[in-house]
């Protein structure tokens, strides 16, 4: 981080959050302990590893919020005119987020040395600060319950879900048309799985599709990926894979299956269960229920020809 020097424009500083109905006299005067700084592209600004000492306030650029790690995808970006650090800033304490600077950024920043004498310079700010804190919280709220509600593990199998799949799918599918690379689907659907359900009961088939989930799972190569697509549907993707070399692996998963034909549970030992496949290869631009649709039907068709089979 560079210190700059930076051409004062109050008019875009009384835009700011922090700012907002602060008399243009007492701006001037404020600004005098803030200092302007210049930050790289994907320069760390705040660390949840270290105790940080500063506001910020984004005057030019983009700085990206990471919760957990800095690869995870940002929570949130942060425009021209919006603070951030304002928590650790004020209990001076880590904070809890990564804050990196998303492109080239400029911002002014504020040491907490000065805090005390500016709000009591300016209980506008301080009253625009705590404005700004407890809109963190209402975010913060947000995120917990979003990441509740939409949670990408299936609980009983522990697989990806179908939310999953959309988002891994253009992550696949982009990858492999980039390097023109093929990619295959695999639909997979337990047989006669209502009459297992009637007959062993609803717990029993809750285990038979945690056994189909494991089975299948410890078979495939860390960058396939196996969602629960639905009740008793699965899907696989399989990268780099066109259908010629994806079949004969539907084709083992089929039999690594057909040759359980028992298994311990809690319950006790219950009969195993087959699956019936439908296979296809993606096609130019193919959209991800594009794919499915084709997969899909090959699984009808799988199902029509006797069921414990592949088909496409
Ligand atoms: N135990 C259990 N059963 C489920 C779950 N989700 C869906 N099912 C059951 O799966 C069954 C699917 O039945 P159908 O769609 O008729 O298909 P099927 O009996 O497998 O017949 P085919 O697919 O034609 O071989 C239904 O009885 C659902 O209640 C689940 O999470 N646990």
């Amino acid at each position: 981080m560079k210190h700059i020097k930076w051409q004062e424009d109050l008019q875009q500083l009384s835009q700011a959050r922090l700012f907002h109905n602060v008399a243009p006299g007492n701006l001037k005067r404020l600004l005098t302990e803030f200092r302007a700084c210049a930050l790289a592209a994907g320069e760390v600004v705040l660390s949840p590893f270290n105790r940080n000492q500063h506001l910020y306030l984004l005057l030019a650029g983009r700085l990206d919020v990471h919760l957990g790690s800095i690869d995870n995808t940002p929570v949130a970006n942060l425009m021209p005119g919006e603070c951030a650090g304002e928590i650790s800033f004020i209990d001076n304490n880590c904070p809890s987020a990564y804050v990196v600077a998303g492109e080239p950024s400029t911002v002014l920043r504020l040491h907490r040395d000065a805090l005390v004498g500016l709000l009591r310079q300016s209980p506008q700010m301080m009253q625009n600060l705590l404005e700004l804190l407890c809109e963190r919280v209402r975010q913060g709220n947000r995120i917990i319950l979003d990441t509740e509600q939409h949670a990408n593990i299936d609980t009983l199998t522990g697989l990806y879900n179908r939310r999953w799949l959309e988002h891994i799918y253009v992550r696949e599918s982009t990858r492999c048309a980039f390097n023109e690379s093929p990619l295959s689907m695999l639909m997979l659907d337990v047989d006669h799985f209502k009459a297992y359900n009637d007959t062993h009961g609803h717990l029993a088939g809750d285990y038979a599709l945690c056994l189909v989930a494991h089975t299948l799972r410890s078979q495939l190569r860390p960058k396939d990926s196996m969602t629960r697509f639905g009740g008793e549907e699965f899907v696989i993707l399989l990268p780099e894979l066109g259908e010629n070399d994806a079949r004969p692996i539907g084709e083992r998963l089929r039999v690594s299956l057909e040759q359980i034909t028992s298994f311990y549970s809690p319950l006790g030992v219950l009969p195993g269960v087959t699956v019936s496949i439908g296979l296809a290869q993606m096609r130019q631009r193919d959209s991800l229920q594009g794919l499915i649709a084709r997969a899909d039907s090959a699984l009808y068709q799988a199902k029509q020809n006797g069921r414990n089979r592949l088909h496409g």
